[in-house]
């Protein structure tokens, strides 16, 4: 994950250096968050980008520097606006026309000035599924860029109402196009397309923006053969579109930050089951498929269930020459859609006690974690050098009773 984290941080460094700009890259702690997380991020130079009273709490109980973090969120709390300003969090990003008010009424209460950005959508519609491309018009995220006829985007509209309020300071503008991107080409088109509402701000106000945030959403490989997005590639052509429409537009080139999460933590995490029920299913087409039943299932993983997403398995724990079997990797909850793996090959003599691991389940799994059927969550271990550290705890069947008022 470290490694990951230098290699986000180093490829968008060298090329905002070379573009004669600055570079901020936020871990986005959606993905995984821990207080280990946390601080390993820092340490590599990454602030953190969160987006709950969770995340934001897990990031200060880090030691995280409050001016190093961001707050996100299409619906905040007053609790989370209120803790962001109280510990001085580097920006919130306002993701609405009421949020504009809110904040600054918060930040007015508190005698602060609150640091913010806008975050507009774009129409760019990128990422591996419906559900989680986030820039097209008709879904919940950010302030549209389009304008009805004669009249002021919803994003021009919060910009101007966030110039309006002293207790508000503009740091930027905001774009998140989705997730698991596999081409960089949308980046640019959002780029450009927030470089435009930039232009349109300093025309009509003289205000010229500092920094744009273009969001993560870089892709990953999950199977064997899968090409991930390469950040170097990813980093080029995102400078270049600002570059190229600061050119066109006669604007200086923004300062820039990101906010990768899936391709820093998601290769970095390995799901370890114990197989236990393995049974031979004979399909409609005649065909044999072995279903094999782990200890876990979609309360540790919900992204097959949720999106159909792809993973690959293998039995780590022994060596088998037996010839491969057509198998389905299932949990053991309560629903026949609980499946980890939908298809891959494993050795015929798949048995009870077997350890398996599914590969790239560091994002968005153990953080999308439900406790359904009353499944304890498990627990997360960080491995360095052949050492094994856990960092959060097992859960256990008392932890949540520990809930229940009886
Ligand atoms: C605003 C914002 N930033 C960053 C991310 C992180 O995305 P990813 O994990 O795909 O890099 C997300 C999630 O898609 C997001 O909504
Ligand atoms: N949770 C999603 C991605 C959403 C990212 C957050 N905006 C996934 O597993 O792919």
């Amino acid at each position: 994950m470290r490694a990951r984290a230098r290699v986000y941080r180093d490829a968008f460094t060298a090329a905002c250096t070379e573009a004669g700009t600055q570079v901020d890259v936020y871990y986005a702690g959606k993905a995984f968050l821990s207080v280990a997380v946390a601080r390993w991020m820092t340490q590599e130079g990454l602030r953190i980008d969160t987006a709950s009273l969770g995340e934001l709490t897990t990031a200060l109980r880090a030691g995280v520097a409050p001016g190093d973090i961001g707050l996100h969120g299409n619906n905040k709390s007053d609790a989370e606006i209120d803790l962001a300003l109280r510990s001085g969090i580097g920006r919130i990003v306002l993701d609405s026309l009421p949020e504009v008010a809110r904040v600054a009424e918060a930040a007015a209460a508190l005698g602060v000035r609150a640091p913010v950005m806008v975050r507009v959508t774009t129409g760019v519609h990128a990422g591996g599924h419906e559900y989680i491309s986030t820039a097209h018009e008709d879904q919940k995220f950010g302030l549209s860029l389009a304008a009805p006829d004669g009249e002021d985007s919803p994003a021009t509209a919060a910009v101007l109402a966030v110039l309006a309020r002293p207790e508000l300071e503009l740091l930027g503008l905001h774009s998140h196009i989705g997730s698991q991107i596999l081409d960089p080409a949308g980046f640019g088109v959002a780029a450009r397309a927030v470089m435009t509402l930039r232009a349109e701000i300093a025309r009509r106000t003289g205000v010229l923006v500092p920094e744009l945030d273009l969001g993560g959403g870089f892709g990953v490989a999950y199977l064997p053969g899968d090409v991930p997005l390469d950040p170097e590639r990813a980093a080029k052509e995102m400078v270049a579109a600002l570059a190229d429409a600061g050119r066109e537009l006669d604007q200086p080139l923004p300062r820039l930050s990101i906010e990768p999460g899936r391709s820093i933590v998601g290769p970095a995490g390995v799901t370890l089951y114990t197989v236990g029920t393995v049974k031979p299913v004979r399909t409609d087409d005649g065909s044999v498929r072995t279903y094999v039943a782990v200890d876990g299932g979609m309360s540790d993983n919900i992204r097959p269930a949720l999106y159909g997403a792809d993973y690959h398995a293998e039995i780590v724990s022994r060596a088998s020459d037996a010839a491969p079997t057509r198998c389905r990797v299932v949990g053991k909850h309560c629903e026949s859609g609980d499946i980890v793996v939908h298809d891959v090959a494993l050795p015929g003599d798949v048995a009870a006690g077997d350890l398996l691991a599914v590969a790239v389940t560091g994002a968005y799994g153990r953080s999308m974690a439900s406790t359904y059927n009353l499944v304890p969550r498990p627990g997360v271990v960080a491995v360095s050098g052949g050492v094994a550290t856990p960092i959060v705890r097992r859960e256990s069947v008392e932890d949540l009773l520990a809930l229940d008022l009886g």
